[in-house]
């Protein structure tokens, strides 16, 4: 059976960065599971551009080597023999001004072959700094504004911060409309993030109590157990505020916290999207403090294994104070949120992989039952795990089997593998395809990105001029510094316990 979204027009995929990280952990492994799904055209190329020393072949095999260990499927041999046929490597130096014209060139001749005009999809996999001296050259090649027939995807970081985010969305714009640029945040192609906005507005449930009258707070956590790895480079000038809560943890906020769209059409999703950030309460720099707190990690044990601190890592400045962990307090100044608090956190060398959203209700006006009834009366739960479990449970009070009226919380639990039999795309997959068929609506339009930099500026700020004195001020697996703790406590509330993975309750349940 033909796939739903399937290509027709011969396409160009370029891959700027094509021997770097993300592609072979992501983009090929995304567009050889497309190719296998039936997603892609029969014309069709991707061609991977860097300074490597690759010839077609010996990037294919490179390629391969790390498909066999990042691709959702098994690799199967006829398949990516045909695949491969439609891979090429161009040695591209971004700094060489007749590199680019080896581009026009291969535009020509793939055009010629086909006998067909291709559309064109240039894809900016590399560092930020290098974006705008591609884009600049590419503008040269004119395929760019002047053709319909091209598209440009930007990576995230988008900038490095609100003024060079500026900067870029101006440069792009003098090359490219609009609607050719993707500026891609991969958290929006992912199926559980996907499906908030199907569980919010395809379901008549949940929208009446969704707002302050019933909703305590929320929280976000994106807790990852790994360190930076060999990042450091990019890492050390980033940080975890720019890294992740610029982008994908405010993006679920804003999942979370939009009004419904009346359509699914890409700008009216964005302009809702917009209308969450604008309403979001400016941090002043001098109350950064109470809204915001830091961590880095220090050497110790994970899972096990010694794990040097953050600041032996390879390519981090001596004394660095880039933050590995942050944790921060946002409120929305609209009728919907006013005064509820949306608690987020992210960090590496936490205990867990795992990204969720904890929904906490109020709790019931009147507590009717005996006082002996239960001694954990907990307030309704709902908890969307994103990833790596994909679940959505709601917890709730029930009465324990017998004769007395004792109660105990459990879980309403919908599980993806338990409910569907489809297999899962991997977000890129989702967003390449979307790329290429030209539709923007989990993409972030310029002026997104701007505000989600304006937002958290003046943490950044703060940050850069405050440096930390009390580095590295958490353990390997801990869940981060005790400021983390103390920033909700102030609110006489506490963390929500992460679900372990043999999906038992986390809370102590009590049985009388
Ligand atoms: N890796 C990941 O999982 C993720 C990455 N990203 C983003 O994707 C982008 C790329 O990241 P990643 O792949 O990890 O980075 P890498 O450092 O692994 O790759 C960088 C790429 O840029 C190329 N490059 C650098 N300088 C030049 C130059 N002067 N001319 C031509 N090519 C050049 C390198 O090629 P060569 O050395 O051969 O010239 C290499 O292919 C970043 O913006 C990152 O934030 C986003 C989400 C996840
Ligand atoms: O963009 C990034 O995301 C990853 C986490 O993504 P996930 O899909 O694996 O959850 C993070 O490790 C990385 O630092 C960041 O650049």
């Amino acid at each position: 059976m033909e796939p739903h979204k399937k290509i027709n027009q011969p396409t160009i995929v370029f891959i700027f960065g094509g021997s770097g990280d993300l592609n072979k952990r992501k983009l090929t492994p995304a567009l050889y599971n497309l190719f296998a799904d039936g997603h892609l055209p029969e014309m069709f190329l991707v061609v991977g551009l860097g300074r490597t020393d690759y010839s077609d072949t010996s990037f294919r095999n490179y390629l391969l080597k790390n498909l066999k260990t990042f691709s959702r499927r098994k690799v199967d041999a006829k398949l990516w023999k045909e695949f491969s046929q439609k891979i090429a490597y161009l040695d591209f130096d971004a700094n060489v001004k007749n590199d680019y014209n080896k581009i026009g060139k291969l535009i020509e001749a793939t055009e010629k072959k086909w006998k067909a005009a291709p559309d064109v999809l240039f894809y900016m996999a590399v560092s930020p700094a290098i974006v705008p001296p591609i884009v600049t050259s590419l503008s040269r090649l004119n395929i760019c504004k002047q053709k319909n027939c091209s598209r440009i995807v930007v990576e995230k970081p988008f900038g490095h911060d609100l003024e060079s985010a500026r900067a870029l969305n101006k440069l792009l714009l003098t090359y490219f409309d609009e609607r050719q640029i993707y500026r891609i945040d991969h958290f929006l192609g992912k199926e559980t993030v996907q499906n908030i906005l199907a569980l919010r507005f395809a379901n008549a449930l949940f929208e009446p109590i969704w707002n302050k009258r019933y909703i305590d707070y929320v929280q976000i956590t994106a807790a990852e157990s790994i360190g930076i790895e060999d990042r450091g480079d990019y890492y050390d000038k980033a940080g975890a505020l720019r890294d992740m809560v610029q982008n994908h943890i405010i993006q679920l906020l804003c999942m979370i916290a939009t009004e419904p769209p009346v359509s699914f059409e890409d700008n009216e999703v964005r302009n809702k999207k917009m209308d969450v950030l604008n309403a979001i309460r400016k941090i002043k720099k001098e109350e950064v403090s109470r809204y915001a707190v830091r961590g880095q990690y220090a050497g110790g044990w994970m899972k096990g294994k010694k794990v040097k601190s953050y600041l032996e890592e390879k390519h981090v400045a001596e004394n660095s104070s880039t933050e590995t962990f942050a944790a921060i307090k946002f409120y929305i100044d609209n009728w919907r949120w006013q005064n509820v608090p949306f608690y987020v956190r992210t960090g590496k060398y936490l205990p867990d992989k795992s990204t969720l959203i904890i929904i906490k209700f109020k709790e019931a006006p009147k507590f009717s039952f005996p006082a002996q009834a239960t001694d954990n009366w907990k307030a309704n739960k709902l908890i969307i795990r994103i990833q790596p479990e994909m679940d959505i449970r709601i917890t709730f009070q029930a009465k324990i089997p017998g004769q007395e009226m004792l109660l105990a919380p459990v879980d309403m639990i919908f599980d993806y593998d338990e409910s569907f039999k489809e297999a899962q795309p991997e977000a890129y997959e989702t967003l390449l395809l979307d790329a290429m068929t030209g539709d923007a609506t989990q993409f972030m339009r310029g002026d997104q990105v701007e505000k989600a930099w304006e937002i958290i500026m003046p943490v950044l700020d703060f940050w850069a001029e405050k440096k930390a004195t009390d580095f590295p001020n958490y353990l390997p697996g801990s869940w981060g510094p005790d400021q983390s703790d103390a920033l909700i406590a102030t609110d006489g509330r506490s963390w929500d316990l992460v679900i372990p993975k043999n999906n038992a309750h986390a809370d102590n349940r009590s049985k009388k």
